[in-house]
């Protein structure tokens, strides 16, 4: 399996003591498919999704991707693996300001020793074939988004986290771009768990589960 997620629970200090944000969440996702994950606002989709980029650690219960319990990693070793394995597309795009659009896309396929040469096909399919030479700034929010999703295609990730990654995009660009996600999942084995608040975007997955109050409902 690629991703396991077995009981896992997390709580954060408020002024009221701890308040519980997931209370034994538990799924799993093999090679080359594909899981929306929907939820209230406030249910704890991004906490879960933190948790499983490895930036953030569970109370209890445990993350394996590949087997590996990525609890039980060194620093080095997790961040190795969120290099090469994982690839997050988040709300911040976190693009490179001083690097064009190309050299964002190709800058992770490098760190991941990806081959970069893949990347005008990639962009060509983002509908950015034309904006290589631009700086992020120079670019639409949704311009901005699509770079983003293809900066982390680029790398080639095993298993791709995306929190609302089309949230910026009008309906037909967001279905394209969900499509797409998809599609080079599939061809490549990777695994995509994506946050959505559409049942638009998460009827276009193989699979859906519905966090309610902590718990996958
Ligand atoms: N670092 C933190 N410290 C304290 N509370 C937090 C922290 N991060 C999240 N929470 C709380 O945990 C709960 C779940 O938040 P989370 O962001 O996971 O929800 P979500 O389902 O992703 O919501 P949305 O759809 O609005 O993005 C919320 O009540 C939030 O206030």
């Amino acid at each position: 399996m690629l991703l396991t997620v077995r009981d896992v629970e997390k709580s954060f200090e408020t002024a009221d003591g701890p308040q519980p944000v997931l209370r034994g969440v538990s799924l799993s996702l093999g090679t080359g498919r594909t899981l929306a994950l929907t939820g209230e606002s406030g249910s704890g989709k991004s906490t879960l999704m933190h948790l499983i980029a490895g930036l953030d650690t569970p109370d209890a219960g445990r993350i394996e991707i590949d087997g590996q319990d990525i609890g039980a990693m060194g620093d080095a070793a997790r961040a190795a693996m969120r290099r090469d394995a994982v690839g997050l597309i988040f709300q911040q795009f976190n693009l490179i300001p001083s690097l064009n659009v190309a050299d964002n896309l190709t800058f992770h396929a490098r760190l991941a020793g990806r081959d970069p040469g893949e990347v005008g096909d990639l962009a060509a399919r983002l509908g950015l074939s034309d904006h290589l030479h631009r700086y992020p700034e120079q670019l639409s929010g949704g311009q901005q988004q699509r770079v983003a999703i293809g900066r982390t295609l680029a790398a080639r990730p095993r298993l791709v986290l995306a929190d609302e990654p089309t949230g910026n995009l009008d309906e037909a660009t967001g279905d394209a771009m969900m499509a797409l996600m998809r599609d080079l999942a599939r061809d490549t084995g990777a695994g995509l768990l994506m946050v959505t608040h559409s049942t638009r975007l998460a009827d276009m997955l193989d699979e859906r589960l519905h966090l309610r109050a902590g718990r996958i409902a």
